[in-house]
């Protein structure tokens, strides 16, 4: 691991506020991480998981502090500029999968290829080789309706590291899943960050999923600190 770090995260605040009311989401969050590392942020429901996960992907902007991925500052770009980050450096996991129905598992990776014009063949060699990779080389041509919601969420691994990103941020990735289908999937991106160099940001409860991490940020009521590991 570089001493370098590839995510800078200073004195984030988040406050929410409808009509009188305020819910601060983030308070004063500080942290970094480092190339290669998975680390798991650990936290109740309503703690400001995905909260701080939105912040860092650039999805919502924070009240106060600052975001710095891979010498980009996240908190000061522009929102064409955001689109750009999240299409060159970033990868996305969600709960939900967020396949496209209509698309077959390979199209469905190939998706953030074509955003970037990857030539033909090129991006049929490296739909290829991610669905390999994630162990799904027999189920190309399927939908995502006709794929179990293992499967799908291997397909949406696949997809999200289309684009060699550099920082990988999945939000309860097994939250719709059995707990072994959910072990295996956080065994699968265990693997990829080893295999593929990417670093791993993942917001979960599940507790098989926290002992495959490097480490563990303790999330409540919006404050962070780094949990020792069980
Ligand atoms: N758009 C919003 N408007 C107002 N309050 C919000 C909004 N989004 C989140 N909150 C509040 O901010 C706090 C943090 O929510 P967040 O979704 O980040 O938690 P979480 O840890 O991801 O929860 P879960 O595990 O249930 O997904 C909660 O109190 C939530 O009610």
């Amino acid at each position: 691991m570089s001493n370098e770090p590839l995510v800078v995260v200073e004195g984030l605040r988040k406050v929410y506020r409808s009509g009188p009311n305020e819910v601060v989401a983030l308070r004063e969050v500080s942290f970094e991480l480092f190339p290669g590392e998975l680390v798991a942020v650990r936290g109740r429901s309503g703690s400001g998981k995905t909260t701080l996960l939105n912040q860092i992907g650039g999805l919502d902007r924070p009240d106060a502090g600052r975001v710095v991925v891979a010498g980009h500052e996240v908190t000061a770009m522009s929102e064409e500029s955001l689109l750009g980050l999240r299409r060159d450096v970033l990868g996305f996991v969600f709960q939900s999968f967020g396949l496209i129905p209509v698309l077959s598992a390979a199209e469905n990776v190939g998706v953030p290829m074509r955003l970037v014009r990857m030539p033909v063949a090129e991006r049929e060699e490296r739909i290829g080789m991610l669905l390999a990779l994630v162990g799904l080389e027999q189920h190309v041509n399927q939908r995502p309706y006709e794929l179990s919601g293992g499967q799908r969420q291997r397909v949406a691994i696949a997809r999200s590291l289309a684009n060699r990103p550099r920082l990988l941020i999945a939000d309860e990735p097994t939250g719709q899943l059995d707990s072994q289908t959910g072990r295996q999937i956080m065994e699968l991106l265990r693997a990829l960050v080893r295999s593929e160099g990417v670093t791993a940001l993942v917001a979960t409860h599940d507790p098989s999923l926290i002992t495959l991490a490097d480490r563990v940020l303790e999330i409540s009521d919006g404050a962070v600190r780094e949990a020792a590991l069980a």
